[in-house]
């Protein structure tokens, strides 16, 4: 019998979620493709060698998700280079800190082509390369606790999110005929450059001091401390696996108590 080798695209892996998304699926015994912006390189060279010391192969995919061309040929090059393609996880995004009665039109386009269309575009792609593979995969999407409730001044942001946790549900439906699993996870307040970000503006906009934002939020998690990439990263290990075959069409929070449903 021919064991051929797992693989799993990240996009947004240069760092944050996306960086521990990759390093615990290489822990799980997949190659990586390090999929991020091309300005993400030297980043992206850094997580490629953390993952070769696990002992898993990688190489960095040079993409703009906002672009269905960029797509599909970031999914070519990981399946060329890397001898296969099992698992999409459309992580990157941004956030933008903005009342609603202020988002400009250009503002709101480019939220939905970097957090709503690459989503579609990574799910295409995926499809098309498990399809020409002859095999099943699985899809998983970056959502947020601002897919299940509207966080104010988080306004696009929140609706592109929602727009995800739809997009999720309907592909599971669609695509359970091809054995395909697409499933989303929805963190809370996680300490990375999008966070550092959100609390700079919010302090802008609110007055409070740096850092004020951020610990008040923080301050809400029943389990009593910021979230870390690799709290995400266990919710996604279960997605990209065996464990969860039967598990379909899922927003997952994983937000240490912060929203219940
Ligand atoms: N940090 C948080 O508290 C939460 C984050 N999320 C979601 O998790 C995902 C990852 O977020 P973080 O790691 O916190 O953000 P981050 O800002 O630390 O990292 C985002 C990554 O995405 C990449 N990226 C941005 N635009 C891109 C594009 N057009 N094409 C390719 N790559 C692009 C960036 O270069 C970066 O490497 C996002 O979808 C975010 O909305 C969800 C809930 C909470
Ligand atoms: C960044 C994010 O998704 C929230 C709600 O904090």
């Amino acid at each position: 019998m021919t064991v051929t080798n797992k693989v799993a695209l990240v996009t947004g892996a240069g760092q944050g979620i996306g960086r521990g998304i990759a390093l615990r699926l290489a822990q799980d015994g997949f190659d990586i493709a390090v999929a991020d912006l091309a300005v993400q390189a030297e980043k992206a060279a850094g997580v490629i060698t953390e993952i070769e010391a696990l002992g898993r192969a990688a190489v960095f995919v040079s993409v703009d998700v906002s672009q269905r061309d960029d797509v599909f040929a970031a999914v070519d090059a990981a399946a060329q280079r890397l001898g296969g393609f099992d698992v999409i996880v459309n992580n990157a995004g941004i956030a933008q800190v903005t009342p609603l009665s202020e988002i400009t039109e250009d503002e709101l386009d480019s939220i939905f082509r970097i957090n709503v269309n690459s989503v579609i575009w990574g799910i295409q792609a995926a499809v098309a390369k498990f399809d020409e593979l002859g095999r099943p995969g699985k899809i998983i999407n970056a959502a947020s606790i601002a897919s299940i409730q509207g966080f104010p001044i988080l306004g696009a942001y929140s609706a592109s999110k929602f727009a995800v946790r739809g997009i999720t549900q309907v592909a599971a439906q669609e695509l359970a005929p091809k054995n395909i699993t697409v499933n989303a996870y929805a963190p809370g307040i996680v300490g990375t450059g999008m966070w550092d970000l959100i609390d700079e503006k919010l302090s802008v906009i609110n007055g409070k001091p740096r850092g004020q934002n951020l610990k008040e939020n923080v301050d809400g998690i029943a389990l009593g401390r910021i979230e870390t990439p690799e709290d995400v990263a266990k919710v996604v290990s279960f997605f990209a696996g065996p464990d969860s075959d039967y598990v379909t069409g899922q927003v997952l929070l994983v937000d240490g108590g912060m929203l219940y449903n």
